[in-house]
């Protein structure tokens, strides 16, 4: 077996990451006796925190799904919003994650908001939108992004990159010809919360965890161990 990754050896990483700093600077200090009673309301504050942080695609989860076989695949998707069902993201209809929601609808969502050291964990059951609100999401992305789409090959193999630009580009030109056009399979989700964790990291390894557990129409808090 080869001791070196790339012209790096496999010692060199191993001290690379060790002595990597983490948790530096300035960190906000969470009192979970003042948080309030819904997670989503946290979760909004949180949320803007980092956006007033200029955290780089805040809006940016980490969706973990599992197909038939129980086996997790995880992929970084773009919050499209919280309704009434809760944290909601949309998919392409031939994608892995389409398959695995529809084998398994249940999914977990994971936050990390790195310079304010805080994590968030959203796990529930997932079901789709409807029709309706799956083509108003669609319709309102860029024009690029639903070419892309509408093509519905997301994680197929590609044979080379001039391909994916010839087809896109072709994509493109029926878009614009036919403007409301909405790819078959596209679907919003949304995950119903069962439980919410938010995790504070701090610098002294004093983390702080709250989570929120559904009960009933309510919700109740516990402090975990970090
Ligand atoms: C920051 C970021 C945002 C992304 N946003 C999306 C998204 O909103 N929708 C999407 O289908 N893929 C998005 N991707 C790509 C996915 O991570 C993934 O590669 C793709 O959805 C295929 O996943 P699947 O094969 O597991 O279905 C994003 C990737 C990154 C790094």
């Amino acid at each position: 077996m080869s001791t070196r990754a790339g012209s790096v050896s496999v010692e060199d990483l191993r001290q690379l990451l060790r002595g990597l700093e983490v948790f530096a600077g300035e960190l906000p200090v969470f009192d979970p006796s003042q948080a309030p009673d819904t997670p989503t309301e946290l979760f909004a504050e949180w949320l803007l925190a980092a956006v007033d942080a200029g955290v780089r695609e805040p809006h940016a989860m980490t969706v973990s799904t599992a197909g038939a076989d129980g086996n997790p695949t995880a992929r970084t998707l773009i919050l499209k919003g919280l309704g009434p069902d809760g944290w909601r993201f949309a998919s392409d209809g031939g994608s892995v994650k389409a398959r695995d929601l529809a084998e398994r609808p249940y999914a977990a969502l994971t936050f990390y908001w790195s310079p304010l050291a805080r994590q968030i964990r959203v796990r529930g059951p997932v079901a789709p939108e409807s029709p309706e609100d799956s083509a108003a999401d669609f319709l309102a992305r860029s024009a690029g992004a639903r070419a892309e789409a509408l093509l519905g090959r997301q994680s197929r193999p590609l044979a080379d990159l001039a391909e994916r630009d010839t087809v896109v580009k072709e994509s493109l030109a029926r878009l614009e010809a036919e403007p409301d056009l909405v790819a078959p399979g596209w679907t919003l989700h949304s995950v119903r919360p069962e439980s919410v964790e938010f995790w504070q990291g701090d610098k002294e390894r004093r983390h702080t965890r709250l989570v929120y557990v559904r009960s009933g129409e309510g919700w109740d808090k516990q402090l975990l161990w970090p």
